[in-house]
């Protein structure tokens, strides 16, 4: 293969001549008329090679195209170091050559156009794409339309574009409608409307397999399609934790070449029901809160999470609870050993063979089941009870602008496992140091009111009684504002069977909005410290207090690769000549 589509020949960029060598893996250039000291090399891998087109073509900001039969453009992905972040951002690169005939031009853009297709096997052909409008800033569909379109048509992708009219309308398209013939679903959007995919994606499969979702016990099959993030939230923490930066042209080109990181999900049970699956947080107490109380301000914008933040932490609160978990391997990782999981993560690869045992390569993952579980059952349960600040379970870093290394810096996105941080009740101003070490690079867990264990499943549940009691309490507040009582169970119906799933605060709209944000209420209005919290999954709240969570390993794809080690990349202009030339599409 590799010989079949080896090429070399002289090319011109400019006025200047080039002797380029397209091997199979790698599309090489080097300036011809130089000394050999002074030659510099610049090789782009095939993999990353974003499209060929004849003529001399310019993409973005403004599709335009010179159509002359000796030149060919080559577009490509170039790294540069964000400011603000860890990642690094891929713009789109583009050389024009110039050939000395129209047939060697053909042959070269057919050479490439083949080993394109050889080489990355993963490559999108069809996409479903869902928007959501008013997400973040409310410029999905600019940034879809004006940053990511003109890279998919460059990149031979048909999208199928639906701009949503209502919250979980990309959730019931995926659960209901055909998919054929898609390689993926994008949403452009923030976290929630990442979330709206996932449930749709992981139903949809379980359906297809006839599991049942509601069983915690089940191990489920994971998801074929890759899940695309084009960032245009508020939060956009799963773009932010996968990709190491929220820039829209990044995600497309990580969409385009067809890039595959696994990611572990956590699903939150309440007695025989799901509730939701979570990918970042499952949070209790302070994280509750602030979303809890961010809801009643969404007019804010982004804004509403620094407003609410500080609003719940001056309200002073702590809640009673007893937490169960079951510790995943110490022996594999630890959240305290100061690793990060970047891309090419050692232990999430070895976590793939683990949890995959009979596959030697991703393309099989599907077809398999894994025993994960019934490992689980042999591990021992610990307890512990008294009054948190906050608890909070995240399967990744959950790593975000407003904290760079996120809630658990050293959390894998595909290890199987997730993190428990109990924060035990503390003096105000030591849990403000706690919250301000998010934003810095100090340590959150080196602090004596602080715990975090590696997890495979964690269970919390009110001392006896007080889950009544919370329900008095709102059921009076609601009955003193005029709220009505509701149950919060809704029924989807999912092909003909009745599966029970936990209505989605998304719904919150057509929601009795008092009973969400009530312990809130009562905490600022009623000068009363309410007995119990909320849970935030992923930005949506939970109608349950009691829950079981199980995270799941590896159960979806995104097309992502994790955060790519900047300083590592950087380093690359200091290799060794023979890594040099690999090196120079990092600067
Ligand atoms: N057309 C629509 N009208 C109203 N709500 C929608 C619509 N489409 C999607 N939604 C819902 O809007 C919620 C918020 O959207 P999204 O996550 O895109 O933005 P965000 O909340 O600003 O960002 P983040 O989740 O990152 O904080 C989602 O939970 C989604 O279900
Ligand atoms: C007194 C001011 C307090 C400032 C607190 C700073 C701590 C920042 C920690 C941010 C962690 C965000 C974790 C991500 C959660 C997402 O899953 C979710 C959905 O987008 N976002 C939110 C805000 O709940
Ligand atoms: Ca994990």
């Amino acid at each position: 293969m590799e010989t079949d589509l080896r090429l070399e020949s002289s090319l011109w960029i400019g006025n200047k001549r080039y002797r380029a060598v397209l091997t199979g893996w790698h599309l090489k250039w080097t300036e011809a008329d130089k000394k050999n000291g002074d030659k510099k090399t610049v090789s782009v891998p095939v993999a990353e090679v974003v499209g060929v087109e004849n003529g001399r073509v310019e993409i973005l900001p403004q599709k335009s195209v010179e159509d002359t039969d000796k030149d060919f453009t080559v577009f490509y992905i170039k790294r540069s170091r964000s400011r603000s972040t860890y990642g690094l951002l891929w713009n789109l690169g583009r050389t024009q050559f110039s050939c000395p005939s129209r047939v060697l031009r053909d042959q070269w853009t057919n050479h490439l156009r083949t080993a394109l297709k050889t080489h990355s096997p993963l490559r999108p052909h069809r996409l479903l794409v869902f928007i959501n409008p008013f997400g973040g800033k409310k410029k999905g569909r600019e940034i879809y339309h004006s940053l990511v379109a003109p890279l998919f048509e460059l990149a031979g992708i048909s999208s199928h574009v639906i701009v949503t009219e209502r919250a979980n309308q990309a959730r019931d398209h995926l659960l209901k409608k055909d998919l054929t013939g898609f390689d993926g679903v994008v949403c452009v959007g923030g976290d929630g409307m990442f979330s709206e995919v996932l449930h749709g994606l992981i139903g949809r499969t379980q359906q297809e397999a006839g599991l049942c979702e509601t069983d915690p016990a089940v191990t489920l099959q994971p998801c074929p399609l890759h899940i695309g993030i084009i960032p245009a939230g508020s939060t956009d923490c799963v773009c932010y934790a996968t990709v190491g930066v929220i820039d829209p042209v990044s995600s497309a080109l990580h969409i385009i070449i067809g890039d595959s990181q696994p990611l572990d999900v956590c699903s939150v049970h309440h007695a025989s029901t799901l509730v939701r699956y979570s990918v970042s947080l499952v949070g209790y107490g302070f994280y509750g809160d602030v979303l809890a109380e961010s809801e009643k301000h969404r007019w804010m914008g982004p804004l509403r999470y620094d407003y609410s933040g500080t609003v719940v932490y001056l309200s002073n609160r702590s809640y009673a609870g007893i937490v169960q978990y079951l510790p995943a391997d110490p022996l594999l990782s630890s959240p305290k050993d100061k690793t990060r999981c970047l891309s090419g993560c050692n232990v999430c690869s070895r976590s793939t063979e683990r949890l995959f045992p009979h596959t030697s390569d991703s393309g099989s993952l599907y077809s398999s089941h894994f025993s994960q579980y019934s490992n689980d059952s042999e591990g021992e349960w610990v307890s512990v009870e008294g009054r948190f600040r906050c608890v909070s379970i995240t399967c990744m870093s959950s790593s975000c602008a407003r904290s760079p290394l996120g809630l658990s810096p050293s959390a894998h996105l595909a290890d199987g496992t997730g993190d428990l941080i109990l924060v035990w009740d503390t003096h105000p101003l030591s849990f403000l140091k706690f919250l301000y070490r998010h934003t810095s690079t100090q340590d959150q867990f080196d602090l004596p009111f602080v715990e975090v264990h590696r997890v495979k499943a964690v269970r919390f549940s009110l001392p006896d009684g007080r889950e009544e009691e919370v329900h008095e309490g709102i059921g009076e507040l609601n009955r003193a504002i005029g709220g009505e009582e509701r149950e919060y169970v809704d029924t989807v119906s999912r092909n003909g069977s009745q599966q029970q799933l936990a209505q989605s605060v998304v719904e919150r709209e057509t929601m009795n909005e008092h009973k969400t944000v009530a312990p809130i209420l009562c905490g600022l209005c009623c000068k009363k410290t309410p007995a119990v919290s909320v849970w935030n999954c992923d930005g949506e709240i939970l109608p349950f207090t009691e829950i079981f969570c199980r995270i799941h390993g590896q159960l979806v794809r995104l097309y992502a690769r994790g955060i790519e080690d900047g300083a590592a990349m950087q380093n690359c202009s200091q290799e060794s000549d023979k890594n040099k030339s690999r090196c120079i599409t990092y600067k």
